[in-house]
Formats: C-alpha cells, structure tokens, sequence
C-alpha cells in the first residue's frame, strides 16, 4: 500500500510518536510524506520516505496528484486546527480529491490508529481490487 504521512508544524511531534509507534506496520508499506515531516519522522525512525516539496510550496498538490492518478492509499494528515495555514487551498483541494476517490484520510491521531490497525489487520486489501480494476 502507498500511504502519505503530513503534519502541520505543530502536530510534527505527533506524527514522529505514531511513525515510532507503529513503525513495524509503516515499514511493510510504501511510504511518502510532505518535505519537512518525511525528513522529521525519518530522523527518528528507520523508515524510507519519499518526500515530496514542503505543503507551503506544493507538497500538497504533489500528493494530491498521486491521489488522482490512482498511486495513494491512505493518508495520515494530522492537520493544526487551531492555526491558519497559508496554503489552505491546497490541503482543502487534498480532503477533497481523497473524497472523489473514496481514500481512507485520518486528520488527527485517534483516526490515524484506527486505520493503522485496520491496515495492519488487512481491512484495506479492497484498494488492491480497485488497482486491478483501473489497470
Ligand atoms: O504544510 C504541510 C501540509 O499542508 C506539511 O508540510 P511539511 O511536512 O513540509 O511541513
């Protein structure tokens, strides 16, 4: 499964503390992440990331890209409510091309372990039917 991982800058902490946690599920998955957080969690982790531009300059966009062409998962986006955000058109263009593309999307940490395990347990394998059915 390819799976983006993005964090606000104040969630960061937050995202590296569920990469460690279940760094054993993330490792079995293709992973990707918006520049400054795929950099943070590989800094703490000994996960492989490939990381796209900074959401401010387009690292939104480019996962957003890979959601509309078929190539995304699941996305753990742990977003900061509380702050604006200059890109904010980007990450609302993100939620809704995962809505057009029925992709499971976490926004805050009780979601992301939810589907975390569900992954772990193969409850996503589904995904794999509609790669084959779009091949
Ligand atoms: O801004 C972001 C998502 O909208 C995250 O970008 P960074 O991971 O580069 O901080």
């Amino acid at each position: 499964m390819k799976i983006a991982l993005i964090a606000h800058d104040r969630m960061k902490e937050e995202i590296v503390q569920l990469a460690l946690a279940y760094e054993a599920i993330l490792s079995e998955h293709e992973l990707f992440a918006t520049g400054t957080t795929g950099k943070r969690i590989m800094e703490a982790t000994s996960l492989s990331i490939t990381r796209c531009l900074s959401g401010p300059m387009g690292g939104d966009q480019q996962i957003g890209a890979k959601i509309a062409q078929n190539e995304m998962d699941l996305i753990i986006f742990l977003r900061d409510p509380l702050t604006a955000q200059p890109h904010e058109p980007d990450i609302i263009a993100l939620l809704r091309l995962c809505d057009v593309h029925k992709i499971p999307f976490a926004t805050n940490l009780g979601t992301a372990e939810i589907l975390l395990r569900a992954l772990e347990r193969g409850e996503l394998d589904w995904r794999e039917i509609i790669h084959e059915e779009k091949e």
